[in-house]
């Protein structure tokens, strides 16, 4: 795993745009990009809107999505995707699990279908605060393809900030398994203030266990780990590279 500690946000988007540039140009036909939402990613989407890529050959499949959400709520992941990317930065698909599909195992098959047709070429994550990985929560197989996810309290307590009030925060969502992230030829993950110090050292330093889903990121070949300085408070620097 590379390690690369900056100073802020900013720079650590600026690095997963220089990356991603760069899978742009190794892959001459369709790029596939893995994406997630949540508070990290948001600097990086707004600085690849800015930049002068172009996505019109490149595949989006998104990680995660909450049941219950329509893609016109602005607490979706679709409307997330589409104000902070989408409408931006035009792609030649999308993809995001359908979170008014009540029917589970539908729903869950047709997303396994997608992510079969669409290999994933870079992956971008960011870190729960318990070590979840899109909505991966401890004790998810690292086997697990797409499924139907019972949030845990403290998740639900660290998405309240984007909901009125923490009872709107859905209670269940639809999430990639750790299996199809895995599969990812190339993975960025990135962590942000001191509140994700702990899940970055179990992540780097712990064992790897189900207990911390993110901890399975030690066996791919392929991943870099953003951190600004309080999240890295807790790991060795000894394994930076620049
Ligand atoms: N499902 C999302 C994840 O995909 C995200 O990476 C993580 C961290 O979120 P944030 O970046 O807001 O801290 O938790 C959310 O629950």
């Amino acid at each position: 795993m590379k390690i690369w500690i900056v100073k802020t946000p900013v720079e650590g988007a600026n690095k997963g745009v220089a990356m991603i540039q760069q899978t742009l140009k190794d892959c001459h036909e369709q790029v596939v990009f893995g994406l997630a939402t949540g508070g990290t990613p948001q600097t990086l989407y707004r600085l690849l809107s800015a930049s002068q890529l172009d996505f019109s050959r490149c595949i989006a499949i998104n990680l995660d999505e909450y049941v219950g959400l329509d893609q016109e709520n602005p607490q979706s992941y679709a409307y997330y995707m589409n104000r902070h990317l989408f409408s931006k930065k035009p792609f030649q698909q999308t993809f995001i699990p359908n979170g008014m599909n009540r029917n589970a195992t539908v729903e869950t098959q047709r997303y396994d279908q997608i992510l079969d047709r669409y290999p994933i070429d870079l992956q971008i994550l960011g870190l729960g605060q318990n070590g979840h990985i899109g909505f991966n929560e401890p004790g998810t197989p690292f086997e697990s393809t797409t499924h139907e996810v019972q949030l845990t309290e403290s998740t639900i307590a660290a998405n309240a900030r984007f909901f009125a009030q923490s009872t709107d925060v859905p209670r269940s969502a639809y999430s990639m398994g750790i299996k199809s992230i895995m599969a990812a030829k190339q993975i960025i993950i990135m962590a942000y203030g001191k509140a994700k110090a702990a899940a970055v050292k179990k992540l780097v330093l712990g064992p790897v266990t189900t207990a911390v889903p993110a901890s399975i990121l030690q066996q791919h070949p392929n991943v870099t780990l953003i951190v600004d300085e309080a999240a890295a408070d807790q790991i060795k620097k000894e394994k930076v590279e620049d």
